[in-house]
């Protein structure tokens, strides 16, 4: 099997495995958390704009509800399958107890291309997929979330459709997240996820006796976490030297203008060649040998792999995507001396802020921009510190560290509740 289709549920386990043996935790530890405790498959009939009506599989997953409701994006790709599903949310129960959100995780998807859809069959579709999950889903239960080629847009079709099946007569915005702010979602959320990767890449700077003032940034993937994350690269002070996405690598040495490679992104359909500013166009693997300080990968998994890894010159790489390294890579990078901040810590400002913005819709109270920010950096930078005396204490990588904070915070209300 070639890395690049390495299964990613696999990854997942053995991850938990050797966190769970380093800490010396009970066999029933590593046995409960190792499979989700539901998996849902759904066939969803969408009826397309040429009359015709086609099929399309969807699932929805939920790993582990011991610290809370379940919670965790929905990603309509043509890659998606049951294992990466289950992959991704076991990273998510991860995610949510390294940072000490009182959630489980859980995660979504469709397999379906959504660039040959036209918006109302992705309307339609997004509304037969609530239709399909909606008996285990609900805001006290297992709360949604955009990921890979799902938005605000999408949430908002979505929680339309749940209240409406709901019956209760009114809407429930807390049953999703990352809601359009006109309609219930929180301010920051859009920006969350790319400005906690970097706050994190600040972090590891100020650990490794650096100043991201001074880096040279490369980021890979240009969606909702790369993008931001470029952004706020260059806001912290940084030389974003090179960009990517599926079209193509943007680079200049000098520094390339995010903004107006957002702008232009905007109206391009979401993709960044063929931008004309001051910058070279590379062949998108390009990304992996730029010379630079920092690298977030930021678009999928397995995407550094045993073969790109070699290329890498970065000396801190943060996750901004889930599952990005294959372990083999992981391997080298770390005996190379490169300081890898991992996915469930690094990319946990979306589902942070997507905290925020539930408590706000149960309350319905909203904050400012600038109180949703600082309260995102505080728990990231918590739990950073946390992460870090562990992996000081124990003497192990920063991923075992982050898994050791998180099954440490796990194995209680499991115990408590007498599972084992
Ligand atoms: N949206 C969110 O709040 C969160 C997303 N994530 C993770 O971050 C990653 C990206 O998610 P989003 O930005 O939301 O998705 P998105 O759909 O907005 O963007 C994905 C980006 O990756 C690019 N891409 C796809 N294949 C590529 C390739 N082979 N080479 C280079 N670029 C490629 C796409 O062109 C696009 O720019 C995923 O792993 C997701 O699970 C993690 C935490 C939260
Ligand atoms: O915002 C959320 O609830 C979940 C985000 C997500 O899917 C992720 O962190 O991978």
């Amino acid at each position: 099997m070639s890395e690049k289709t390495l299964n990613p549920f696999k990854i997942a386990q053995k991850q938990l495995k050797e966190a769970c043996d380093a800490l010396g935790e009970e066999d029933a530890v590593y046995e409960l958390l190792s499979q989700p405790e539901k998996v849902l498959e759904v066939t969803i009939p969408v009826k397309m704009d040429d009359g015709t009506t086609k099929l399309f599989t969807g699932y929805r997953v939920q790993h582990n509800d011991a610290s809370g409701p379940t919670k965790g994006g929905i990603r309509f790709h043509p890659g998606v399958t049951k294992d990466e599903v289950k992959a991704l949310a076991t990273w998510m129960t991860f995610k949510c107890g390294v940072v000490g959100l009182p959630y489980g995780g859980a995660k979504g998807g469709v397999i379906v291309d959504p660039t040959v859809l036209s918006k109302r069959e992705l309307e339609r579709l997004s509304r037969g997929y609530v239709r399909a999950i909606a008996p285990i889903i609900g805001e006290r239960r297992d709360i949604p979330a955009p990921d890979v080629n799902t938005n605000g847009q999408t949430m908002a079709w979505m929680v339309d459709e749940y209240s409406s099946l709901r019956g209760v007569g009114q809407t429930l915005p807390a049953s999703f997240t990352g809601k359009p702010v006109e309609f219930g979602g929180c301010l920051a959320r859009t920006e969350a996820t790319g400005y906690g990767v970097m706050l994190m890449m600040r972090e590891a700077a100020k650990y490794k006796g650096m100043d991201i003032k001074d880096m040279r940034i490369a980021v890979q993937g240009f969606g909702n976490v790369g993008s931001y994350a470029a952004m706020y690269a260059q806001a912290f002070g940084a030389k974003v030297v090179a960009v990517s996405d599926v079209s193509c690598c943007l680079y200049n040495e000098n520094g390339l203008d995010v903004n107006d490679i957002m702008k232009y992104s905007k109206e391009n359909n979401k993709l960044i060649t063929g931008y004309t500013g001051e910058c070279e166009e590379l062949d998108r693997s390009k990304i992996f040998g730029i010379e630079c300080d920092g690298f977030a990968p930021c678009a999928l998994e397995n995407s550094i792999t045993s073969e790109t890894s070699k290329e890498i010159k970065a000396k801190i790489i943060t996750e901004g995507a889930n599952g990005p390294t294959t372990p083999e890579a992981e391997e080298y990078l770390l005996e190379k001396g490169v300081f890898l901040i991992p996915d469930i810590l690094a990319n946990s400002g979306g589902v942070i802020v997507s905290y925020f913005e539930w408590v706000q819709n149960l309350h319905n109270y909203y904050w400012r921009f600038d109180e949703v920010q600082e309260k995102q950096e505080v728990k990231m930078v918590d739990a950073f510190v946390k992460v870090i005396n562990a992996m000081e204490e124990r003497n192990v990588d920063m991923r075992k560290a982050a898994y050791l904070v998180a099954i440490k915070s796990l194995a209680m209300p499991m115990r408590l509740r007498g599972w084992f």
